[in-house]
């Protein structure tokens, strides 16, 4: 145990089992795209995210990227059913709807002022004056951010996303945020509400106190916050709080939300009809995908009456599942307050007799959470989410890598995601108020069924589930998430004045941006395993050994003629453990297992094992050679399977052996 105790051979993996979706081929320029089966995306989804990826460039452009499920499937589609986009079609998706769309409006020279305390400007020269030297403080209406700034050389780079074979730059603008010289409000005119939904999120006050803030800047002096999400706009019994610069001065310094959430009971002509009886002109709307949904509805209801109203959505979602900005607020806090459960799960693990920690996590669509979690803990053995499909049992099952764990190494550290394995739970079928669906627990289910192996396997096994799921999003927001959530208040506001409505602040590769509510909402989004950040699990370690194998990770390799997109983890797992991962081409597992196999008897003088012999078969040929080979699928899958978890490990701890054996001393 003692020697156990010192070595770190594992490090955090994600379940790394394949891919329940296919690519067809006939169509495909880029995988960009991965989600769980059974979600509840559509072919329509799909083309919409295509859509949202968008092309503009100075010169028309088509574009069409299909990737799409195998439950899925459309049937019959040809290469003419690609959404044809523009350019002038993407700039248009990005457009933010104006009150100008409707209303004739004359904008008025923006009463914004850095200081709370300047004067409102006015006609007079001196205050005018003063208001031109406010210079530079002001962004331009025709500002733009460019949302994605990679260019990638190649379809097969990690995480690219491509609109042709050359992977042509696609420049796709959006509008920068920011306080305009020029509004489409009059403060004294301007009766503001603020309004929190869904489930918490830390930093929502922060959010509600900067957008107080700063329309008392902008000099509004009619400010409500309305109760309980939605609800506060028709429920009589909820009755909204009036704020004041002095009202929310230190909320920050508390979790949860002043004026309360909720989900469920959104009826949009009630919404407006109140809207319209209290004289609201501005709506702040602060929630997740679904209050987007709500806001956007209402955006559209208040323009069908003709309403002079600005809808501003801010998003709130510890899950960090909205489209196209670089994250949420709230998910930073999150991340760092669930690293003290898997802190926890480690100790308690580590201290047991064959000690298992499971820590599960929020993320009803997403693994965001989990995976980040995992990925700074430095503690977790493996990391289920819900973009990656996978099963307990068999050979490249979840509770055969927890047994070895075990039995090489004395503990084993699971992180898991909410909506993880949804699949091997049986179907609630339930939904919460707002229609989200009530998920399984995966925690509970993992911790019996793991028991159950082990009992079963009569290994001995100590195992301990900590659910820390509301302690992680009732907590008020780290130092990193305050800013956030600071600059995106103020930038709400400014949305507002500037005369957009049925928008969404963000922030994209580091700038704020305003972007059409449908844009950021047409799907959950979801962590793409293919892409950097898996990658990076296992680069920032380097002390990876073993990956769970997946049959469908087999067939996605052979069938698409390579295996560099599959299995990313599997090159470099065994790269770390040989010697000399440079010399293993990106990607090409073959020579990854050959080369270690070589380094494995050349320095360890280790025999080569049955198992592995039909490695040598396949030695030095591509996947597509190997289908010839008649090398049976099952073989090789066995093979790689255990090569990873048994000779990977041993040959770490023989190294480790021959170094420091406690014995010797004695
Ligand atoms: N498609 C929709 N259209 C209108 N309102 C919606 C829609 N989906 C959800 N809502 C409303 O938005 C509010 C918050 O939704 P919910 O899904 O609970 O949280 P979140 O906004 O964090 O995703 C609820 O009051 C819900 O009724
Ligand atoms: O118990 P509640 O309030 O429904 O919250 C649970 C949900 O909250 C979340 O963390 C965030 O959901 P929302 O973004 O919809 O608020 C989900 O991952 C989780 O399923
Ligand atoms: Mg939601």
């Amino acid at each position: 145990m003692a020697l156990m105790t010192t070595t770190t051979l594992y490090s955090p993996i994600l379940s790394v089992s394949g891919r329940n979706f296919e690519i067809n081929k006939s169509k495909i320029k880029s995988s960009f795209f991965s989600f769980a089966p059974g979600s509840s995306r559509s072919w329509a989804h799909l083309l919409a995210a295509d859509r949202l990826r968008g092309c503009i460039n100075r010169r028309p452009r088509r574009c069409g990227v299909a990737v799409f499920s195998s439950n899925e499937k459309p049937g019959g589609e040809s290469q003419d059913d690609f959404p044809d986009l523009t350019e002038d079609e993407f700039a248009e998706r990005f457009k933010c709807p104006h009150i100008t769309d409707l209303f004739n409006v004359q904008p008025m020279r923006s009463t914004f002022c850095t200081k709370s305390s300047c004067p409102l400007p006015s006609e007079s020269s001196s205050v005018s004056s003063r208001w031109e030297d406010l210079g530079k403080m002001f962004v331009h209406e025709d500002d733009r951010v460019l949302l994605k700034t990679i260019k990638y050389a190649n379809p097969t780079s990690s995480g690219a996303e491509c609109f042709d074979e050359n992977c042509s730059f696609i420049h796709q603008w959006v509008i920068r945020a920011g306080p305009r010289s020029k509004i489409y409000f009059d403060p004294a005119d301007v009766k503001a509400a603020v309004v929190t939904c869904g489930g918490l999120c830390p930093g929502l006050n922060d959010v509600i106190r900067q957008i107080v803030l700063t329309l008392d800047v902008y000099g509004v002096k009619k400010m409500l916050g309305i109760t309980y999400g939605y609800r506060g706009f028709f429920e009589e019994s909820l009755q909204p709080i009036v704020l004041t610069r002095d009202v929310v001065q230190n909320i920050h310094l508390a979790g949860g939300s002043l004026l309360g959430v909720s989900r469920g009971g959104a009826k949009t002509s009630d919404i407006v009809d109140t809207l319209q009886e209290k004289g609201i002109n501005m709506l702040f709307v602060l929630g997740g995908n679904g209050t987007h949904a709500g806001a956007h509805a209402i955006h559209e209801e208040s323009r069908r009456r003709r309403m002079k109203l600005a809808v501003v959505g801010v998003p709130k979602t510890i899950d960090n599942d909205i489209l196209l900005m670089d994250k949420t607020f709230g998910f930073d806090t999150a991340v760092e307050e669930a690293q003290r459960a898997i802190n926890a799960a480690y100790i308690e693990a580590n201290s047991a007799y064959n000690g298992i920690g499971i820590v599960k996590l929020m993320g009803r669509q997403s693994g965001f959470i989990a995976m980040h979690a995992s990925l700074a803990s430095g503690q977790v053995d493996v990391c289920l989410i819900p973009e990656v499909p996978f099963t307990l049992d068999g050979t490249s099952g979840v509770l055969q890598h927890v047994q070895h764990l075990i039995e090489e190494r004395g503990k084993a550290v699971i992180c898991v995601a909410e909506g993880a394995g949804q699949d091997l739970l049986p179907a609630s079928n339930g939904t919460d108020a707002s229609g989200n669906p009530i998920l399984g627990d995966i925690g509970t289910h993992l911790q019996r069924e793991i028991k159950r192996h082990f009992k079963a396997a009569n290994v001995p096994a100590d195992v301990k589930f900590i659910d820390p799921t509301y302690m992680i999003r009732a907590c008020r927001a780290n130092a990193s998430d305050g800013i956030l959530c600071a600059v995106l208040g103020q930038n709400a506001v400014h949305g507002a004045f500037a005369g957009f409505s049925g928008i969404t602040v963000g922030i994209a590769n580091n700038h704020y941006v305003y972007l059409p509510i449908p844009e950021v909402i047409a799907h959950a989004r979801n962590v793409d395993p293919d892409s950097h950040r898996p990658r990076l699990t296992t680069e920032a370690t380097r002390e990876h050994c073993i990956s769970l194998l997946h049959e469908n990770s087999w067939k996605f390799s052979l069938d698409d003629g390579y295996a560099a997109s599959w299995l990313p983890n599997v090159p470099d797992n065994v790269g770390n453990c040989a010697s000399s991962p440079d010399r293993l081409a990106p990607g090409n597992v073959l020579e990854a297992f050959s080369l270690l196999h070589l380094w494995n008897r050349e320095n360890l003088g280790m025999s080569v094992s049955e198992d592995l012999l039909g490695l040598e078969l396949i030695k030095g040929r591509d996947s597509e050679q190997i289908q010839g080979t008649g090398f049976s699928k099952e073989l090789y899958m066995q093979a790689a399977h255990s090569f990873a978890s048994t000779s990977c490990p041993r040959m770490m701890m023989n190294r480790e052996l021959q170094e420091q054996d406690p014995y010797s001393s004695l």
